[in-house]
């Protein structure tokens, strides 16, 4: 498993599940999740890949208690949270659903604004850190000029960057994201996941300029504290995200999951899951692995699924200089 930190006096396991099963209707049904057992690193990226209907957004769902365990128990950064009420379990743990929906005539700026009701007291009106902290959320996900507009107004990928950024503005140590890049752009995919895998943990002292949307990426995919953007005295903010696209996955995770049918079929860094064999299990797909020639993370060639393979030899395809 890839570890994040070496600090003896900060956990390394950012979500511990031991026996967790998940699922809907009685409890007699067959689980839809588990039992699994996993250690999702802190302080680091992982990414949950998996065929539709494998139970990712289930998993996910049951990360932020949206549904009850039916068996086992999760540890959040080291602490056993299932006592803890809803509003301070969100100051720790933050989820951008699959498809979240906003209220007609919501402006972005109230819509981000949700992420502050955790820290607010019961009767407490909206401070200057909570200001602070929508201003900064807005701004990383490039939407301070769209602040005003209504989120039904919005495009896809705005509307799904909007939502992002209530998440960012909730300001939690822990953050999950359903699909964070399903409406976006490739550069706007690029540009979300390297905003979210260097969110720092917003119980440091860290500036939030270390999780700027463009900040660099590090060469070898490896563990938090060897990535080259953010100084060793900024802890980044345990990030898992259920990713479709498994190139994104492999340059923006530290970690990837692989599920099958409410299973975990292996958990590693991206070179060690992305390997034709898992990609076999997992999608039933007949694919090659390649390392990028830039970054080292690994990247996968679709070659067909079962026997509709198309032939091995293909024709010669025209060289990036004959397209110019
Ligand atoms: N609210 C629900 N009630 C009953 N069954 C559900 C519910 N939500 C999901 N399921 C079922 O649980 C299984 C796992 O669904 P889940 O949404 O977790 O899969 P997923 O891996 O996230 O899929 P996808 O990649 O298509 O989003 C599926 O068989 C699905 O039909």
């Amino acid at each position: 498993m890839t570890t994040a930190r070496t600090d003896p006096d900060t956990p390394t396991v950012g979500l511990r599940l031991r026996g967790v099963e998940l699922g809907y209707g009685p409890a007699s049904a067959p689980p839809v999740v588990g039992p699994i057992d996993l250690d999702l690193p802190a302080g680091a990226t992982t990414a949950i890949i998996g065929a539709n209907g494998c139970g990712k957004s289930t998993l996910l769902r049951g990360l932020t208690r949206q549904l009850p365990l039916r068996a086992g128990h999760i540890e959040v950064l080291g602490q056993d949270l299932s006592g803890a009420g809803a509003r301070e379990y969100a100051r720790t743990v933050a989820l951008l659903p699959q498809h979240p929906v906003a209220l007609e005539g919501m402006t972005v700026a109230q819509l981000v604004a949700r992420g502050r009701h955790p820290h607010r007291g019961l009767l407490g009106g909206r401070g200057d850190g909570d200001d602070a902290a929508i201003a900064a959320a807005l701004e990383s996900t490039a939407l301070t000029e769209l602040a005003d507009r209504e989120v039904t107004s919005l495009s896809g990928g705005q509307r799904q960057r909007a939502w992002l950024a209530l998440v960012l503005a909730q300001q939690t140590p822990v953050v999950l994201l359903d699909e964070p890049t399903s409406y976006l752009d490739l550069a706007h995919q690029v540009d979300v996941l390297d905003l979210v895998r260097l969110l720092p943990d917003p119980r440091s002292a860290a500036p939030p300029e270390s999780a700027g949307p463009h900040a660099s990426r590090p060469a070898d995919n490896g563990p938090a504290q060897t990535a080259g953007a953010p100084p060793a005295a900024a802890p980044r903010a345990t990030v898992v995200a259920v990713l479709h696209e498994l190139n994104l996955a492999a340059r923006c995770a530290d970690h990837l999951v692989a599920m099958v049918r409410g299973q975990v079929v292996a958990a590693g860094r991206p070179a060690e899951v992305l390997v034709p064999e898992v990609l076999a299990d997992v999608f039933g797909l007949d694919a090659d692995v390649m390392p990028d020639p830039l970054l080292g993370h690994p990247v996968v060639l679709p070659r067909g699924i079962g026997d509709r393979l198309p032939p091995r030899t293909a024709p010669a395809s025209p060289t990036a200089q004959e397209y110019r």
